[in-house]
């Protein structure tokens, strides 16, 4: 089975068991997310449901403008039922590292709206301490004039090696949605890190606008396994 399959049926099964009429959904970001708006869409259709979409990302709004769903915003739904959303790497605590595609910011705001955040994702994201899979490091969202001192200040702090994330088809480096800058935190893989905090330290950086850590927010993470079958993780810690 192919990693987008593995992508489909996670994100399928996932919007199957979370999403029902007159839900307000947050829609998360990134490859596995296009399979649930896909899902989601059938079943609108299918099952004549009123839904209202909440974007965290540009693309998250394009799938749902192009998919012929409601498109609301935290103005209109600030309370969310559930938020569906991938991941870099979920560990066997639920702590994730999201922000791959630069979109963790507007999806931290989000899943923190809504009463459930729930992951989808294929089996290489399911870690059992982080960096075990994702090897390029923790996304950091960063004011550009910030960046070089910010840079430093996790190095010395924290170790390992903090990269200026640059973008692919334009010279320079990427910019977010929110006209920020990403930095990657490549920590140091033999050293063990209190996430929360260290999450904690890294957000009161004068200049730090997110990280890509989420920790006490996913309910429940669905992982597509290469045989076919979806297999789930739970939280001890979140309803
Ligand atoms: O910024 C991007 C998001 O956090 C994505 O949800 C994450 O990178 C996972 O993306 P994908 O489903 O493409 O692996």
């Amino acid at each position: 089975m192919s990693l987008n399959e593995a992508k489909r049926i996670a994100a399928h099964r996932a919007v199957d068991e979370w999403v029902w009429d007159n839900a307000a959904v947050g829609i998360g970001s990134g490859s596995t997310v296009v399979f649930a708006v896909e899902r989601l869409a059938e079943r609108v259709k299918s099952e004549n449901l009123q839904i209202a979409c909440v974007p965290t990302s540009f693309q998250a709004r394009q799938l749902i403008i192009e998919h012929k769903l409601k498109l609301s915003d935290l103005d209109r739904n600030p309370q969310l039922d559930v938020a569906i959303d991938g991941a870099d790497e979920v560990d066997n605590d639920m702590i994730l590292i999201k922000g791959g595609g630069g979109c963790l910011l507007q999806e931290k705001i989000v899943a923190s709206c809504a009463e459930k955040l729930i992951i989808v994702a294929d089996y290489t994201k399911n870690s059992k301490k982080l960096g075990d899979q994702y090897k390029k490091g923790i996304p950091i969202e960063v004011t550009p004039m910030a960046y070089v001192p910010i840079k430093e200040r996790i190095q010395k702090r924290f170790g390992g090696n903090v990269k200026l994330r640059m973008a692919i088809a334009k010279a320079g480096p990427c910019v977010t949605d929110n006209g920020n800058f990403i930095l990657d935190w490549e920590f140091d893989n033999d050293k063990i890190y209190k996430w929360k905090e260290v999450n904690h330290d890294l957000v009161m950086i004068p200049g730090v606008v997110e990280t890509g850590l989420f920790i006490n927010m996913a309910t429940i993470a669905y992982f597509g396994m290469p045989n076919g079958d979806v297999t789930t993780q739970r939280s001890d810690t979140t309803t």
